[in-house]
């Protein structure tokens, strides 16, 4: 089989809105990037390199970026999209660099398991960490939970920021067994998460059948007998009021998701929001305040913002 690549030749200022945009809305197999920074910052990691820019082959001017597609993808599609979405990141004033964009198609050597060697155990916190499903790892406390993990196809390794700021929300919220819904749960982390840190039940939910076969698959590696996994668009068709909604998507989707918070939130629940873009947190906090909730805490790494979220009148 081959692969379709198309190659942004752009800035690393919006390297993580393009890895979300790929994988979230485009669904794309995997992303990589070429950075002029990497090559820099080789020379300066060990005094005894000494990296001559000049010498090497296509260094990058500043970011490149590559989203890899099934071969029948629309191409002229997904060139579009990618135009479109080079504009948007423009319009909010980011630094989208030459925003070249060109497709070619190159030969899959089995994408599913090259970029395993990239990914790692992660020491996450006192209380969890992420274990790829080929690699042996002894909790540092006794009692630290361990997230088996084969993300396959779809999103959630547990090294994104996003991710690891819903993370830090469940930790801070997860004070006593509660019910817990996570929506667009991807390889199922969060979910995962919720369970092992103490959640009596679980419901994890997500559009994509790719990111439903994967959740079930990771359930069943860790052997949790709490957790549902559901296909479904947000909470539409999902019965039951919960104690947490987690949710890590993109604001645009996430704008979607408050007009449906209220008739699925326990009273006294909480709700997580991550995946939140710095430039597109007005418009969030706006909302929320318009659908009668309040935030009460903000958590932010990078240009990623996390919220933990109550109604305004308990
Ligand atoms: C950024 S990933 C998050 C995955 C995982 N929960 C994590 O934190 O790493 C977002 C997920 O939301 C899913 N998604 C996007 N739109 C959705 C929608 N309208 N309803 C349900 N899931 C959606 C995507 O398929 C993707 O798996």
């Amino acid at each position: 089989m081959k692969l379709l690549i198309i190659k942004i030749e752009t800035s690393h200022e919006i390297e993580d809105a393009l890895s979300v945009y790929s994988q979230d809305v485009l669904h794309c197999l995997g992303t990589e990037t070429r950075k002029r920074s990497d090559f820099e910052h080789a020379g300066w990691e060990n005094d005894s390199t000494i990296v001559n820019l000049e010498e090497i082959n296509d260094l990058p001017q500043d970011l490149e970026f590559y989203a890899y597609f099934r071969e029948d993808s629309d191409r002229d599609k997904l060139l579009a999209d990618f135009r479109q979405k080079l504009q948007e990141l423009k319009g909010y004033g980011l630094d989208i660099g030459q925003a070249k964009i060109s497709a070619s198609y190159i030969e899959d050597k089995d994408w599913n398991t090259v970029w395993q060697k990239f990914y790692h155990v992660i020491n996450f916190s006192r209380h969890l960490a992420i274990v790829p499903e080929w690699e042996n790892y002894q909790p540092q406390f006794s009692d630290q939970k361990l997230i088996n993990l084969d993300p396959g196809l779809a999103f959630g390794t547990g090294g994104h920021k996003t991710t690891q700021l819903a993370m830090m929300g469940l930790e801070r919220t997860l004070t006593a067994p509660k019910s817990v819904i996570d929506v667009g749960t991807g390889s199922g982390i969060l979910a995962i998460a919720a369970s092992l840190l103490g959640a009596n039940e679980v419901i994890g939910t997500d559009v994509s059948d790719e990111a439903v076969t994967a959740a079930q698959e990771n359930v069943a590696l860790n052997h949790l007998d709490n957790i549902q996994i559901k296909k479904a668009n947000l909470l539409e068709n999902i019965d039951g009021k919960f104690d947490i909604i987690v949710a890590n998507i993109l604001a645009e989707i996430l704008l979607d998701l408050i007009p449906q918070l209220n008739d699925h939130l326990q009273k006294g629940g909480k709700v997580i929001f991550s995946g939140i873009d710095y430039l597109q947190l007005t418009k969030v906090e706006k909302a929320l305040d318009n659908y009668d909730f309040k935030v009460e805490l903000t958590m932010k790494q990078d240009r990623w913002v996390s919220l933990v979220i109550a109604r305004k009148e308990q």
